[in-house]
């Protein structure tokens, strides 16, 4: 269902918002918090910033970032005109875990470890993690995204030098460069001893056909090596076009002479060239290895060393770095080795800091990274048209669990998309994300943004489904209407329940403003500003000035009224909008006025 597809913005002037200040960015709400500290502080919520004396004195309300490894000068610089930068090289997990708790940001390369403790020990308050880099096997994706942590990377700047090291070592290994330069510095002369292979007409199998493979591919090619490669999601016209056959795992180990290695480490590649495969390969193969240490079984690699099977390796990386130093693997004599060089070019470092030093800001100020890990990467533009729905569906969200009756849970929502948009060209992941948002912040102290909030749904048994009502005529708008249905439990507002049963809110967006459109089968209009009252009445003539001579004796503003009714002179809901929230006092006198059967005050 959900799709990237992005609508153009027809009628960006339809979007201008209400003159109430609000959040500068569409996803402060989906990142609350982010440059709006500090918040209050609920009791033994984990989820609010604290800003510590010296941080607020010192630095005024700038965020802090933490860069834990080096970082080019060049983001260093961009971060700096946003942040307060502390960069601190070599932290222990014990120091990295203590100095997490004053930080919004993060920044690492592939030395540090940004496990679940680092979340954990941060308070609530890191909001970014920025990989300055591609590979995010350092990072704990799951437990980043239960704290509500955006996890970005740098997935583009250091293709090429990752790509280059890849050849380097293919080539250094083929001619033996890094023995021979130990063994002429250590006096000897052995021209025979480190007689190389050729790399022309051979076969080489890239393995992992993405960004960096098909790099190495190209660069191969040119060498004039016969290139396949493998990789399962990898689009067959891509390696076409580069002139490389796609071909299954089993027909690369059996084909290859030499092997170069690209796929990032997951569950499924750990361990993926073990003595198995290692048997399934040609005598005397050879493999460079510029991915991850862990998609080699080491121990293997030099089974498979000593008995002929790999004649040679080249390494740039480990599953534990740095390598213990008397590894046998390491020291293994044909083995050549570099310490995770891949990425460590002078153009690759600036342009990864560049990379992703403008989307930490960019996540800091709420906007959504295009690089995000753990969250749905939403283009700019779907973003900038969806703005005010999202805000529509965060307060329907907010209203709806409001009604419940106290003690019912809420385990079953439904919510439904009125949109003329063909279903691949209307993405609902973040409206989803903010009404799961709005319904569970008011009941809780967990946050939700659109990191967390399908799993926070999942773990707290909420049950979000989703259904597209599609309406003819011309997608001008993304939508013409949300509603949002809690079944299986008790409304406090007797009204708000549909003919068949759930609570039932509506609304859609006017004039870029959200209005509630509907409240149980009862029609009102009434702008999703400030607060409501809803009121059950006997409709009759001077209800509307009966109420709003009460709400006007203590000075509270009314922004709207409305009244909807199912026939004249039956039952009406009027819907109040009042900028100030009435005082007991005042909402006993509206409970009391004779032709009111029921009301209900709701927060937005
Ligand atoms: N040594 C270094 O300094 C560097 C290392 N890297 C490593 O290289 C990896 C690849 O980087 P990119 O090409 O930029 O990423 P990418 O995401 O563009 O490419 C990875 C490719 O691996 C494929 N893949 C996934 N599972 C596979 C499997 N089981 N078998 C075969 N292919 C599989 C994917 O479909 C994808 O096409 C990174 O994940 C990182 O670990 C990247 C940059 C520098
Ligand atoms: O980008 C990657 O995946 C890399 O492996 C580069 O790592 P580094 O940033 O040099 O520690």
């Amino acid at each position: 269902m959900a799709s990237l597809a992005t609508p153009t913005l027809k009628n960006p002037s339809s979007l201008s918002l209400s003159s109430k200040p609000r959040l500068p960015s569409v996803l402060s709400a989906a990142f609350p918090n982010t440059l709006h500290f500090p918040r209050s502080l609920p009791q033994g919520g984990r989820r609010f910033l604290i800003i510590t004396a010296s941080a607020s004195s010192s630095f005024s309300n700038k965020p802090t970032v933490l860069v834990a490894e080096k970082l080019g000068e060049a983001g260093l610089e961009l971060l700096k005109e946003f942040a307060n930068v502390d960069c601190s090289y070599n932290l222990s997990p014990e120091e990295l875990c203590t100095k997490i708790s004053l930080c919004d940001a993060l920044i690492v390369r592939s030395g540090t470890k940004v496990n679940r403790e680092v979340f954990e020990s941060s308070g609530g308050r890191l909001k970014v993690v920025g990989r300055a880099g591609v590979g995010i096997d350092n990072v704990d994706l799951s437990a980043a995204t239960e704290h509500g942590c955006l996890v970005v990377n740098a997935p583009t700047a250091n293709t090429v030098a990752a790509a280059e090291h890849g050849i380097a070592l293919l080539a250094a290994m083929a001619r033996n460069v890094a023995q021979a330069d130990a063994s002429v510095k250590a006096g000897k002369w052995q021209r025979n001893k480190y007689v190389g292979v050729s790399l022309v007409g051979k076969t080489l199998a890239v393995l992992g056909f993405g960004k960096v493979g098909s790099e190495v591919a190209r660069r191969a090619k040119g060498l004039g090596m016969h290139v396949i490669a493998h990789d399962p999601y990898a689009p067959a016209d891509r390696a076409r076009a580069i002139g490389v056959e796609l071909v299954s795992f089993d027909e690369a180990l059996a084909t290859a002479d030499f092997i170069s290695l690209h796929m990032p480490l997951t569950p499924a590649t750990n361990k993926m060239l073990n003595d198995e495969t290692f048997a399934k390969m040609k005598k005397g193969v050879r493999i460079v290895n510029v991915a991850r240490g862990g998609v080699i079984d080491e121990e293997a690699l030099v089974r498979a060393l000593d008995d002929g099977i790999v004649a040679q390796a080249a390494l740039d990386v480990f599953s534990e770095e740095p390598p213990k130093p008397d590894s046998k693997l390491v020291q293994h004599e044909r083995v050549t080795v570099t310490p995770h060089l891949g990425a460590s070019t002078m153009e690759a470092q600036e342009g990864v800091a560049i990379e992703i030093a403008e989307a930490v800001v960019g996540a800091l100020k709420g906007e959504l990274a295009a690089t995000a890990v753990n969250a749905p990467m939403v283009p700019a533009e779907v973003l900038t048209e969806l703005k005010p729905y999202v805000e529509l569906a965060e307060k329907l969200g907010r209203l709806a669990v409001q009604l419940v009756a106290g003690g019912s849970g809420v385990k079953t929502v439904k919510v439904s998309y009125a949109t003329s948009r063909a279903p691949d060209d209307f993405d609902t992941r973040l409206l989803r994300a903010m009404i799961t948002k709005g319904i569970i912040e008011p009941i809780s102290s967990v946050f939700v943004n659109l990191v967390n909030a399908d799993f926070t749904a999942k773990q707290r048994g909420l049950r979000i489904t989703e259904e597209r009502v599609l309406l003819d005529g011309s997608p001008e708008s993304p939508l013409e209407s949300i509603q949002v249905q809690i079944a299986n439990v008790e409304s406090k507002f007797a009204s708000a329940m549909s003919e068949t049963g759930e609570i039932r809110v509506e609304g859609r967006v006017k004039d870029g403003i959200p209005h509630l459109t509907k409240v149980g089968s009862f029609e009102v209009d009434v702008s999703l500003e400030g607060s409501i009252i809803l009121c059950r009445q006997v409709d009759q003539p001077g209800m509307i000035g009966t109420v709003g001579n009460i709400l006007g004796e203590e000075n509270v503003n009314v922004s709207f009224m409305s009244v909807g009714r199912v026939a004249p002179r039956k039952h009406a809901v009027m819907a109040i909008g009042v900028d100030e929230q009435p005082s007991k006092e005042s909402l006993k006198r509206i409970g009391e006025v004779p032709a009111i059967e029921e009301f209900v005050f709701l927060k937005l």
